[in-house]
């Protein structure tokens, strides 16, 4: 994927287009940065903000929303009750994406599963995903646990993953498992916080040199960067770990911000590994990605996302997808302000394929 893509932007009329977005402060400051909203308005995109605490059909009475982008908690879909908007405009505003669409990828089994068995062709390489295993700790015994683990085939080292991606700061707290007795404790930890234990998913760790490529996705449009992920651990290695190793939003650093732990190496030696590893990886197939890209538009009927991709580092030709997130980062992209404007147009235009049919199910 070329990193600096040209904009295709282009005006084809002097209509001007209403664009609502509904989204955390959080979200709203990290996204809808002065350039974005420049560059938006510049192609003829107003982006207007939408008050997520408040009816919508309460808010800007006089503005007709072509189309609405949102990343929005259920209650915020309460306060916000666009059903009561949508069955007065629903003709003549998108939702972009149906929340019930959304909910999909806010677990980590149902995530996956879009991946699972993708019929993708580009030059031998396939695309799946990596055995997975689920526990919920209210239901599993003592007894219970050593069955599962003789019969779950589960590798070690393993990663605990929370079943439920929603969002929230826990849902990322993620755990590398190294032998039965970190998982024990894994699992007991998770038992004593009592009420709030969610299920965890055990999936197998898979060596891939140290790197993630993460393919964002808004509509026909697709850009993959690499990422810093975690590093390989070898065989030899992990059979003498023990225990557990917990760790939180590995990728979220750039390159740019790799450069910066390798300049400060003393402090964090490992940087310096990463980044050459990074470097040095070569990214998949163009092909493969957009393919990738389109089967994961059409089996989720979602249009904003990004996906998580690994290589296997025993098999090149193996990709596995290890994660899926609605309505990512996408300001961390190079040049995003005409990668977003220019799939606000083509939602105003009418040109996404998979943009939600009548945006059923918008309110559930
Ligand atoms: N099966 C796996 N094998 C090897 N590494 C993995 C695997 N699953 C996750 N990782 C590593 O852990 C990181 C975090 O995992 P994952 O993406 O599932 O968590 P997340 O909290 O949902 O992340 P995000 O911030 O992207 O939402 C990945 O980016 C990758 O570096
Ligand atoms: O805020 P950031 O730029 O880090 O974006 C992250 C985003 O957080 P945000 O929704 O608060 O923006 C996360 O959403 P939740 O799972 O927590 O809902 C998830 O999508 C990450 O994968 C994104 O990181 P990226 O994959 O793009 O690196
Ligand atoms: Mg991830
Ligand atoms: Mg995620």
């Amino acid at each position: 994927m070329p990193q600096e893509q040209a904009s295709q932007t282009q005006t084809h009329d002097d209509e001007r287009y209403i664009i609502g977005y509904a989204m955390e402060p959080k979200k709203i400051q990290n996204l809808l940065k002065p350039s974005l909203i420049e560059h938006a308005r510049k192609h003829g995109i107003d982006l207007i903000p939408i008050d997520i605490n408040k009816p919508l059909i309460q808010q800007h009475p006089n503005l007709h929303f072509h189309c609405i982008i949102q990343k929005l908690q259920p209650k915020h879909w309460d306060n916000l009750n666009l059903h009561q908007y949508m069955s007065k405009h629903g003709t003549t505003t998108t939702i972009i994406d149906p929340p019930h669409l959304v909910r999909k990828l806010q677990n980590r089994v149902s995530m996956l599963e879009f991946a699972s068995n993708l019929p993708l062709s580009v030059q031998n390489a396939t695309v799946g995903v990596p055995y997975q295993a689920v526990i919920d700790i209210h239901k599993t015994s003592g007894d219970d646990f050593e069955e599962m683990v003789t019969d779950s085939n589960l590798r070690f080292p393993v990663i605990a993953k929370p079943l439920y991606a929603d969002g929230t700061m826990k849902s990322h707290e993620l755990c590398l498992v190294f032998d039965r007795e970190g998982l024990r404790e894994t699992l007991n930890k998770n038992a004593a916080a009592g009420s709030t234990t969610t299920p965890v998913v055990l999936q197998e760790f898979v060596n891939h040199g140290g790197v993630v490529f993460k393919v964002y996705v808004a509509g026909e449009h697709v850009r993959c960067v690499k990422r810093r992920s975690l590093p390989d651990i070898p065989e030899e290695k992990a059979e003498t770990l023990k225990g557990t190793l917990k760790f939180s939003q590995i990728s979220n650093f750039t390159v740019q911000d790799d450069n910066g732990a390798k300049s400060n190496a003393g402090h964090n030696g490992d940087g310096a590994n990463h980044l050459s590893n990074i470097e040095r990886a070569e990214m998949p197939e163009e092909n493969l990605i957009k393919e990738l890209a389109r089967a994961l538009r059409e089996r989720t009927g979602l249009n904003m996302f990004n996906v998580d991709v690994i290589r296997d580092a025993k098999d090149c030709t193996r990709y596995l997808v290890i994660d899926i997130n609605y309505f990512p980062g996408y300001a961390k992209l190079p040049c995003y302000e005409p990668f977003i404007t220019d799939f606000l147009l083509d939602c105003v235009r009418n040109k996404p394929a998979f943009v939600c049919e009548e945006n059923q199910g918008m309110n559930e």
